[in-house]
């Protein structure tokens, strides 16, 4: 019997995605709540089983869907998908499929599949792609949904397999490779991605440790221990449990189907349905005249055909909008509204009830189980046993183990993200204060409970109290609504032809000398920091992003050796790193000219984090502050943390040929493996020698595979600078979202144009936000920036440019006329820098519960904090923005910041 028909797809609903709504929120909350997971509740059951012969391959899939355009940001447009053992790939047109001319594919098994029934929408995201689709009509979603589903389930229970074979030759002792490479050659030894999934684990295995069969003696004891550990477990007895269950919901739908059968309704039921659709391959389009048998397909099913064969109750939006959470479609349709009058009908519904009574015990007991397995793993974490383990064989252990638990746990955390709150009043609720006897008060140490599993007794809490800001995109979801109107996660795809431009200039650029500085590199400041940064890697991101769902992730309180030693007004400090080029924007006469300086200015600001995704920036505390003197680069800057809910940070630098400002706060977009990061407010740069005043917004900020070690930058999105002084020129620059499937050449791809009133192209320019910048239609075509060589020791150090490590140095002049409030006085981010990662772990937590009590202390008072050096107005388009008061520097003067009352944070 196919998997397929045992249970089809879960349409997945978190039920707290029900809670009552605020009116203002509503309609956010709403698009929100239209979106779903689908968890794919076959895949669990089969997973410790032997189930890859019974689960036939599911049929090919081909036709048409509305993909969101990646360029220009808005829209959609058709292209040809092709559904085929798990990989969909898609091109313009079917003829290009046939000839190969692909753009794109993807291993649907490894993508985390979101769904919203009422657009017909349906998002797959993969870590490094992330497809927005749409089907034009309910019957072709439907049957989208339906097979990709079947293809998900097929791939996964083969990933499955090979992850069994996988612990087994791990806890046997001997050497992974060759029994991955015997299911991999079981499985017809195509290396598809999946494959490849394992060959990474395996490989990081090896890379890490010598191969199993190698270890010395030590080793092998704790192999063995992992063997004994998997022994002892519970997975069996839930497998178990689990198998019986899915009998107990057979005979549920058999008696369902009965009871049916006695009202006379219902030609066939969803599950029949779901397995034709699956197993048959289909063609979704008419065919054409000449039809070609390219695809050898046995069937072709036309839209006609797929409506006439799906009834009007499997395809109305009505019925698609309203599953329940966890009880498949086809149960739940069936079962409502209970309908037995006979005496025979009551018997059924009598077998209904008892039997569905055995199913939740079933799910009861494993569900105790579970509580029991983790107990067993929070217990071992802390025992002696695995701390006599290397560290070295623990990362890898956990590496293969964590990997292999992803997916499932991700489409939770998905979940979770796609169907919370994300209004800005929401935003605000603050955990830390809420009054005893709110749910999540518990979090009062919040930091402890960030480091430790959630309990299944508090999780539902925990859930709760995240869920109510964890998407904070309210504008782009409320955008979505149509379907049709872009929002910020479009892909930006480059028109043709641009990507030989950008070829073009890379080549120029590369063939350019460094830039010659302008700022002497002799600074006189330090080389290095005074430690290398700490190893990370086997630190679960998982069970903290668990703990922390909803939280702007820049802001997530996380284990001190996931930090970095700089602060975000640190952070924000370095997107100075290349204000030469404001210098030269202010003696450049031509406006045009002077547009491209300050365009190359915006695009310099993204290169630094090239190298920086390991760690994430210190949160500032309310109220502390950051100032940066650089004569070298005659600028000074101060920075102030000024909002703790939602967290802003204000910014603003001067110098004799330019002013600097901005205000950040960021929105964040969870897609099961990739985190997109929005920020909101303007940057700001003013030419006093021209009256200039530019203001541009920033792009998107994506942390692709979040969770994993593969984890890196990309930023992409449309920068318009505008300079509200002068209608003259606009500038346009283009952060081209990457095509993954080619050579990853365009990775960091940036274009940009310089625009005169009329429209019109005055200058173009290019390159790459890691490699540089060149315009060709200067009157010398040059390279206009480059980003300065690394120091060469930058991975042990954070991935720091000379800049940022210049930026938390403390010299004993300069600490006297600092005020107490100054990052580099933070203690447990010195202590940090220094190596001392112990110390500063413990002082964090102080740190942070002090900054707690004192808002806990103000708010009873009915205080509210007020930022000492910027101040809260609105700008010319009313947007609220953070100005600096112009008080910094004058104190620092006179009286000097030791002479007045400063904020004592730490
Ligand atoms: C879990 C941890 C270890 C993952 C690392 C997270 C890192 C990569 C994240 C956390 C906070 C993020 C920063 C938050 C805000 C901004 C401002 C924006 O204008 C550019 C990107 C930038 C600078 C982000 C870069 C990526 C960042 C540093």
């Amino acid at each position: 019997m196919s998997g397929l028909d045992k249970a089809p797809v879960g349409w997945h609903k978190p039920s707290h995605s029900r809670s009552s709504s605020t009116a203002s929120s509503r309609h956010s909350r709403q698009n929100i709540k239209d979106w779903e997971i689908l968890e794919d509740v076959q895949m669990e059951m089969c997973a410790g089983g032997d189930s890859l012969q019974d689960m036939a391959l599911p049929g090919i899939c081909e036709g048409y869907l509305m993909k969101k355009r990646k360029w220009p940001l808005n829209g959609w447009h058709k292209r040809y998908f092709v559904l085929d053992k798990g990989i969909l790939k898609y091109a313009k047109t079917q003829h290009d499929i046939s000839k190969g001319k692909l753009h794109g594919s993807l291993d649907v098994s490894l993508a985390v599949m979101s769904i919203n029934k009422k657009s017909k929408r349906i998002d797959l995201d993969a870590g490094d792609n992330l497809y927005h689709m749409m089907a034009k009509s309910y019957d072709l979603f439907y049957i989208w949904v339906t097979k990709l589903s079947a293809h998900r389930m097929y791939k996964k229970s083969e990933a499955v397999h090979m992850h069994n074979g996988f612990l087994q030759a791990l806890s046997h002792g001997g050497n992974v490779l060759p029994s991955v490479a015997n299911l991999m050659q079981r499985n017809g030894g195509v290396p598809d991605s999946s494959s490849a999934y394992y060959e990474s684990s395996a490989s990081t295995l090896n890379e890490a440790a010598p191969p199993v069969a190698e270890l010395p003696t030590a080793s092998r004891g704790v192999n063995s221990k992992v063997s004994a550990w998997l022994h002892q477990s519970q997975d069996e007895y839930c497998i178990q449990e689990l198998n019986r269950c899915q009998t107990d919901l057979a005979e549920l739908n058999r008696l369902v189907q009965k009871l049916q059968s006695l009202d006379g309704s219902q030609p066939f039921n969803n599950g029949e349905l779901q397995r034709i659709i699956s197993m048959q391959n289909l063609t979704l389009e008419k065919p054409k005249k000449k039809s070609n048998k390219m695809w050898g397909h046995s069937r072709t099913l036309s839209r006609v055909e797929a409506l006439g064969m799906l009834s009007s109750n499997h395809l109305s939006a009505s019925h698609l909008g309203a599953s329940v959470p966890s009880i498949p479609d086809y149960v739940y349709s069936q079962i409502s509204p209970p309908n037995a009058t006979s005496p025979e009908g009551k018997k059924i519904t009598q077998d209904i009830c008892a039997v569905s009574q055995k199913v939740h015990t079933s799910l009861k007991s494993v569900h105790e189980a579970l509580v029991l397995e983790r107990q067993r793993i929070r217990e071992a974490w802390s025992g002696p046993d695995l701390r006599q383990a290397t560290p070295q064989q623990l990362a890898t252990l956990c590496t293969a183990l964590s990997e292999l638990e992803m997916q499932s746990r991700l489409t939770k955390v998905h979940s979770l993200s796609l169907t919370s709150d994300s209004s800005d009043e929401s935003f605000c609720t603050i955990r830390a204060e809420q009054p005893p006897g709110f749910p999540c008060s518990r979090r009062s140490s919040s930091r402890h409970s960030s480091r430790r599993a959630p309990s299944v007794a508090d999780s539902s809490a925990e859930y709760f109290d995240a869920s109510d800001n964890i998407l904070c995109e309210t504008s782009s979801e409320a955008s979505d609504e149509s379907g049709l109107s872009g929002d910020t996660t479009s892909n930006s795809e480059p028109e043709e032809g641009h990507a030989t431009a950008t070829l073009k200039y890379r080549a120029s650029i590369s063939s350019s000398p460094n830039m010659p500085s302008a700022v002497p590199t002799d600074t006189g400041r330090r080389t290095t920091l005074p430690a290398p940064g700490p190893d990370n890697s086997h630190i679960g991101l998982m069970t903290i992003l668990y703990n922390n769902i909803g939280k702007d992730l820049s802001r997530v309180s996380m284990p001190i050796p996931l930090n970095e030693p700089v602060s975000l007004l640190q952070r924000l400090c370095e997107e100075l790193e290349y204000s030469d080029l404001l210098d030269t924007a202010s003696r450049t006469e031509d406006p045009y000219q002077r547009m491209v300086y300050i365009a190359a200015f915006a695009i310099s600001g993204y290169a630094t984090a090239r190298f920086r995704n390991r760690y994430k920036p210190f949160n500032p505390i309310l109220g502390e502050t950051f100032e940066c003197v650089r004569e070298d680069r005659g600028f000074r800057y101060i920075s102030e943390q000024v909002c703790h809910h939602p967290p802003i940070s204000a910014c603003h630098a001067d110098s004799e040929n330019f002013s600097f400002w901005q205000d950040q706060r960021w929105k964040n977009k969870f897609w099961g493996k990739s985190l997109e990061i929005m920020p909101t407010g303007m940057v700001n740069i003013t030419l006093p020698k021209f009256n200039d005043h530019y203001e541009w917004n920033k792009v998107v900020t994506c942390i692709h595979n979040v969770l994993s070690q593969q984890r890196y930058l990309e930023h992409y999105g449309e920068v318009i600078i505008r300079n509200l002084k002068s209608a003259v020129c606009t500038c346009k620059i283009t952060f081209v979202k990457s095509r993954y499937w080619g050579s990853d050449s365009n990775m960091n791809e940036v274009q940009g144009t310089v625009l005169d009133q009329a429209g019109n192209v005055v200058h173009r320019f290019g390159g790459l936000w890691h490699e540089g910048i060149f315009c060709d239609t200067l009157p010398t075509p040059q390279c206009i920036w480059k980003p300065n060589p690394q120091p060469k020791d930058h991975f042990t150090y954070y991935g720091f440019s000379s800049f940022a490590m210049e930026m938390n140095e403390l010299t004993p002049e300069l600490k006297p006329l600092l005020p107490t409030t100054d990052t580099r006085l933070r203690p447990d981010q010195r202590m940090l820098e220094e190596g001392r990662v112990d110390e500063a772990d413990k002082l964090k937590d102080d740190i942070e519960n002090k900054q707690r009590d004192r808002r806990k202390a103000m708010s009873k008072k009915g205080e509210e904090h007020i930022p000492r050096f910027f101040r809260k107005t609105l700008d010319a388009a009313g947007r609220e923005v953070w100005l600096s008061n112009g008080t910094y520097w004058k104190i620092r003067e006179n009286p000097g910041f030791m002479h007045t009352e400063n904020l004592d944070l730490w």
